[in-house]
């Protein structure tokens, strides 16, 4: 950035260092838009951070098109990006959402699951687990305002936020699906959900692999609110609202006090847990059935 460009922006942009690097990481022009508006407007290759309307909020996009999956960059940068805002003292609250037409997230990446060696699977699972347990332990309100389908890893991350508002629309499938793919969600990712939706639920949608409608999503306690399309984002503002009217201590505490037990079990078994995954990721016959998978998926248009 040049030096110029640089003494035009405001104080408050020059004692955050780090919002300067990210201009020059969008580029010098976006950048600058973003401080012209009067608002921080920052982001990485794949996660897009602007301030919301209402103080104190921010809205994190998504944006790995076409749909979204969730590869090694993508999760690192959700983690920075989530970091960099707690950090942020101005920051309470976070609406998390997507950049790309009618996909929340596809999950995780299949082509990080297929084909690759140990070493990889190994640092992929880390970053994985690094996004759940950051997500579902952070200090600030988040909110997921899902725009699209919502399967596996995409319902994971959107289960680590405080409540989930769903836009009204058939195509917008939510659930954790792994069992159609012939894998299975490792105790975490089980833990979320049941967590959210009850025991006798998971064992349902998590065997079944169900995919819900918004209908269905929101009976089950998947999501905690169905509104149209042009709705979600004033909608998703307006919970932000009621949550942060609460003193933040006294809520970051009782997050905790209700989430820390489940983190924990995770956190106990880190490199175990990568391990499992390593070796069952790396068996042929799951190999075979995620290939077979991701074909299906590609022949789908044709
Ligand atoms: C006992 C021990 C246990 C140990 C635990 C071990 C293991 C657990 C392991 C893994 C857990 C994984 C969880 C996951 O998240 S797996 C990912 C599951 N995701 C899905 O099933 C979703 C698949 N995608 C879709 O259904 C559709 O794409 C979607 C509805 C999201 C969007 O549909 P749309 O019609 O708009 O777009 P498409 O044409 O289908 O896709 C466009 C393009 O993108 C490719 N693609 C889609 N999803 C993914 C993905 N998740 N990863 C990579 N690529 C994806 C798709 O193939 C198309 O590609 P191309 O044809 O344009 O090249």
């Amino acid at each position: 950035m040049a030096l110029t460009a640089v003494l035009r922006l405001p104080a408050r942009a020059l004692l955050r260092p780090w919002a300067l690097l990210r201009g020059v990481a969008l580029g010098r022009t976006e950048a600058a838009a973003g401080i012209r508006n009067g608002a921080r407007r920052f982001g990485s290759q794949h996660v897009l951070v602007e301030p919301a309307a209402a103080a104190g909020v921010a809205v994190m996009k998504l944006r790995n098109p076409p749909v979204n999956s969730l590869s090694l960059e993508l999760l690192t940068e959700l983690v920075i990006s989530l970091e960099k805002l707690e950090n942020d003292k101005v920051f309470r609250g976070v609406i998390l959402t997507s950049d790309c037409p009618s996909v929340f997230s596809s999950g995780l990446d299949l082509r990080e699951l297929c084909g690759r060696n140990p070493a990889r699977y190994a640092e992929f699972w880390k970053a994985v687990q690094e996004m759940w347990l950051r997500f579902y332990l952070s200090n600030l309100v988040l909110v997921a305002a899902i725009n699209g389908a919502c399967p596996a890893g995409g319902c994971l991350l959107s289960l680590t936020c405080d409540y989930r508002v769903l836009a009204d629309n058939p195509k917008y499938l939510m659930g954790l699906n792994e069992t159609l793919l012939g894998i299975v969600a490792p105790f975490w990712f089980k833990d979320s959900i049941m967590n959210t939706i009850g025991h006798r639920a998971t064992e349902q949608a998590l065997q079944l692999g169900s995919l819900l409608p918004p209908a269905e999503a929101l009976q089950v306690g998947m999501v905690d609110q169905v509104v149209p399309e042009d709705q979600l984002l004033s909608t998703a503002l307006s919970v932000m609202a009621k949550w942060l009217a609460v003193p933040d201590h006294a809520r970051q505490l009782t997050k905790s006090m209700i989430r820390q037990a489940t983190a924990d079990r995770l956190l106990k078994q880190r490199d175990a847990d990568i391990q499992n995954f390593v070796s069952f990721i790396s068996k042929d016959a799951i190999q075979k059935s995620l290939q077979t998978y991701l074909e299906k998926l590609k022949q789908k248009k044709g």
